[in-house]
């Protein structure tokens, strides 16, 4: 079966919104899921639909999600029927979700045979950087954010994703459209038991700042 389910995923900070961002820039069949929050909307054009938790809690009690999951505190979906709409149209799906997402989405009888999946990392101390310029967040919410990203490595690191990528030389975009287009020379930058290495090394980097 064709893959036509792009999921991404890797830690906050990482740059997962903004390798989406070029994939759609160059290629007019991706199409990004719209995902549901509950968290506040960041002003910078990020791509959710913004709702509240009591109608967060009314979609799942109506079956609207295939699956949800809670992240620092806030409620994310993916809507079956979104989902569904860009399929339909032949095009293909960018997944925007953390480690517990994609494997919800694997365990999916409708879309599981046509997920092809990327994770992205880079240094503790990378990902801080990205995370203060883009001034999204407190210092407390941005330990939070790096806190979380622990444990999804740690999951990731079980050898659950497709492929694993350092997003540090800004060819990642790259690297995927010539993976989904059939290039098999396209290999991993890390295989999993190294990207469980840098959940010791977030978690190293995390204790350090809290102690600062
Ligand atoms: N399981 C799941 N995770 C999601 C969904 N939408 C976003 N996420 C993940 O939720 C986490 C927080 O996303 P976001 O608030 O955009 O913060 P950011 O990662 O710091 O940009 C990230 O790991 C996303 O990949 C979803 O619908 N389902
Ligand atoms: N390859 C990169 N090099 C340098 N900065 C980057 C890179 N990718 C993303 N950034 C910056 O890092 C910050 C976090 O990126 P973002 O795409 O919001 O991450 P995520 O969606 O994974 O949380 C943003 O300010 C973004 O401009």
């Amino acid at each position: 079966m064709k893959k036509n389910i792009i999921v991404i995923s890797g830690p906050s900070g990482v740059g997962k919104s903004t390798v989406i961002k070029e994939l759609m820039k160059r290629s007019f069949v991706i199409e990004q899921s719209m995902s549901d929050t509950t968290r506040s909307p960041r002003g910078n054009g990020d791509f959710y639909r913004f709702i509240s938790r009591k109608q967060f809690f009314n979609n799942l009690k109506n079956g609207l999600y295939v699956e949800y999951n809670c992240y620092s505190d806030n409620y994310y979906g993916i809507n079956r029927e979104v989902l569904r709409s860009i399929l339909q149209k032949g095009h293909i799906a960018l997944i925007d979700c953390n480690t517990a997402g994609l494997l919800h989405l694997l365990a999916d009888k409708e879309f599981q045979k046509q997920i092809i999946s990327f994770y992205l990392t880079a240094k503790p101390e990378v990902i801080y950087a990205r995370l203060q310029n883009r001034n999204s967040e407190t210092p407390e919410s941005l330990l939070a954010r790096m806190e979380e990203g622990i444990s999804d490595l740690a999951v990731a690191g079980k050898g659950i994703y497709d492929f694993i990528f350092l997003n540090d030389r800004g060819d990642t975009a790259e690297k995927i459209l010539q993976v989904c287009s059939g290039n098999l020379h396209i290999k991993s930058d890390l295989s999993p038991l190294e990207l469980s290495d840098f959940s010791i090394r977030q978690k190293e980097f995390c204790d350090k700042l809290k102690k600062e």
